[in-house]
């Protein structure tokens, strides 16, 4: 595949090494908009979109638009998602996202999920999230935190939504963010009782899960039409 790389950050730059060494080719590396506008048609086969939350939603509008199937890994925008997937649909075109592309997170993300189903009858246990990341990120609470309590809030019955920060409320869950460098990426859930305390933690050591998972994607997305994830992905 020749792939266009929407963000050439720390991301970006993690991802071209994969894409390289799985034999794709890079059309163009691209850091911002007014260098994505001078894009040529049909530059390249897939978008991969590893940005910032105040970009995110314009570069995948470019991609659809102009008929680029694309992957995007960037946080903090989600709340336009619903208007991305409309449109998407009105162009038939290719979108891929989720808050985290590695294997491991993935399947701690089911973890999660099913630990929350057993804690349903304990509920002396109050539940609760951290998690740590470098200094450089913008957004926070992590798109994996977010994505995380949003499987507390399906699983437990006693918690409907999520606070950053502590919280008194029982119905909420409270998610802690740290900024230390050079943290690639940290979450911990923790169930504390009187008695004890259960946690579950999945800790990156570098971004290269992050980068292989996005081009997994790409590779899988080629040729599709409508909007996916990691669910669909990995099945
Ligand atoms: N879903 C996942 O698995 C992961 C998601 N992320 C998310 O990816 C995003 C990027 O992370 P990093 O690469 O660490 O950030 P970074 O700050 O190192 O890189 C972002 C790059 O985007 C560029 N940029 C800004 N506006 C742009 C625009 N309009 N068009 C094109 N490029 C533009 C910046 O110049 C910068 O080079 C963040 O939102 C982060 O939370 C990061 C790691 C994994
Ligand atoms: O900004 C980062 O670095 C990361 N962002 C994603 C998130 O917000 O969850 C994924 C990963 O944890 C690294």
């Amino acid at each position: 595949m020749n792939l266009i790389l929407l963000g050439y950050g720390k991301m970006g730059k993690a991802i071209e090494q994969i894409a390289l060494r799985r034999g794709h080719t890079i059309a163009a590396r691209i850091d911002t908009a007014a260098e994505r506008d001078q894009l040529p048609k049909g530059a390249g086969d897939v978008a991969i979109e590893f940005t910032q939350p105040d970009a995110a939603v314009d570069n995948i509008r470019y991609c659809l638009r102009n008929g680029i199937p694309v992957v995007s890994g960037t946080t903090g925008w989600l709340q336009h998602r619903p208007e991305i997937e409309q449109l998407c649909q009105e162009q038939q075109g290719a979108f891929f996202y989720a808050s985290n592309y590695s294997i491991g997170v993935n399947l701690f993300f089911r973890l999660n999920r099913s630990l929350a189903r057993l804690m349903n009858a304990y509920p002396e246990y109050q539940v609760e999230m951290e998690e740590i990341h470098h200094t450089q990120k913008k957004d926070a609470p992590s798109g994996t935190g977010i994505t995380l309590a949003e499987g507390l809030m399906a699983e437990l019955d006693r918690k409907t939504g999520w606070v950053e920060g502590p919280t008194n409320d029982p119905a909420l869950i409270p998610i802690l963010s740290k900024r230390i460098d050079p943290v690639p990426g940290t979450h911990t859930v923790a169930y504390r009782s009187a008695i004890d305390d259960i946690e579950i933690k999945h800790t990156a050591h570098s971004r290269e899960g992050f980068a292989t998972g996005a081009v997994v994607a790409a590779e899988w997305l080629l040729g599709k039409q409508g909007a996916f994830g990691m669910d669909d992905l990995l099945g």
